[in-house]
């Protein structure tokens, strides 16, 4: 794991010896570094404005989740289709411009969609938390909080948002780390969507205890390129043991044609996580309606 992280906030008492440190003069050595640097600011002024007692009181009122897992599982045609809410992203700019994420979501819902992943990041993706709580109030289907978690503060928060799940990137997280969020996520009673993009990360995660859904992902968050054999490839190596372990698997990034689902489904995925492609689209439903025919 090569992510350093920023030097620790003296408000925030977390096991900054997990992680490299670097200097406060240095320059972020890729985009996902750039971003978790951010997220470090964006959280201190979340906690600046709702502090972390008052997000866990207003959560003792809040409704009970939804089963993400369940829905993937429950899906007669498999591979399921988690359909996503994305404006922008770092390697393409601007997605798509009429951006209205609740008629998007509508869409999902009419054309199939198993669940929706919800991009939350305002400065890379041009998403945002009033997507995830105007989305949840439009749509039955379980959401999945799409952001860069690097502190537990965030898991309570998607959740005070309406998330039924959260992503957990083993790229920015120790596995103490990830132990720890995974423990947290099922105490809140939600799903944990745990990513890798290679086999390193692949055996650290299956190391941990509690993992139910993995996350493959085709594009590497460093460099951005995409690669559908990345879930070929760490299925064939590791597939069986998921399966032994009922581990349920998404293939995530770079799905644009049937093909591509049929191929990452064949590999042994028994989800997709498609965004760009649905986005570009007129009427993202009708693209999901024809992806999964
Ligand atoms: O737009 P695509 O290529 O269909 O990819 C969707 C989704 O997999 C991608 O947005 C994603 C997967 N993991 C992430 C982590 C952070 C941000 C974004 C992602």
């Amino acid at each position: 794991m090569q992510i350093r992280r920023r030097p620790p906030n003296p408000a925030v008492n977390v096991a900054y010896m997990l992680y490299q440190i670097a200097a406060p003069d240095a320059d972020p050595q890729n985009i996902l570094e750039e971003i978790v640097w951010q997220k470090e600011k964006e959280v201190d002024q979340f906690r600046e404005k709702l502090p972390l007692h008052e997000v866990q009181r207003q959560l003792l009122n809040a409704p009970a989740r939804k089963d993400f897992l369940a829905a993937l599982t429950a899906v007669a045609k498999p591979p399921a289709v988690i359909a996503e809410v994305k404006k922008a992203s770092p390697s393409k700019g601007v997605i798509r411009a009429d951006f209205d994420p609740v008629a998007i979501a509508q869409s999902y819902q009419q054309g199939g969609a198993a669940c929706l992943s919800v991009l939350t990041d305002k400065k890379f993706f041009q998403g945002g938390f009033e997507n995830l709580k105007l989305i949840r109030a439009a749509v039955d289907l379980p959401l999945l909080c799409k952001d860069f978690i690097i502190y537990p503060y965030q898991i309570q928060w998607a959740k005070l948002h309406g998330a039924d799940a959260v992503l957990l990137i083993a790229a920015i997280l120790s596995d103490k780390d990830l132990q720890y969020f995974l423990k947290i996520t099922k105490k809140l009673g939600m799903t944990a969507l745990v990513e890798v993009h290679d086999q390193a990360e692949f055996d650290r995660v299956l190391a941990l205890d509690g993992v139910e859904l993995l996350g493959i992902n085709n594009r590497d968050l460093t460099t951005f390129n995409v690669d559908l054999q990345t879930t070929c490839e760490l299925l064939a190596a590791r597939g069986t043991q998921l399966s032994e372990r009922g581990i349920t698997v998404v293939s995530e990034s770079g799905i644009h044609q049937p093909e591509d689902l049929l191929k990452v489904a064949a590999s042994g995925a028994n989800a997709v996580l498609i965004g760009e492609s649905f986005m570009k689209q007129p009427d993202p439903g009708i693209a999901l309606k024809q992806m999964i025919q």
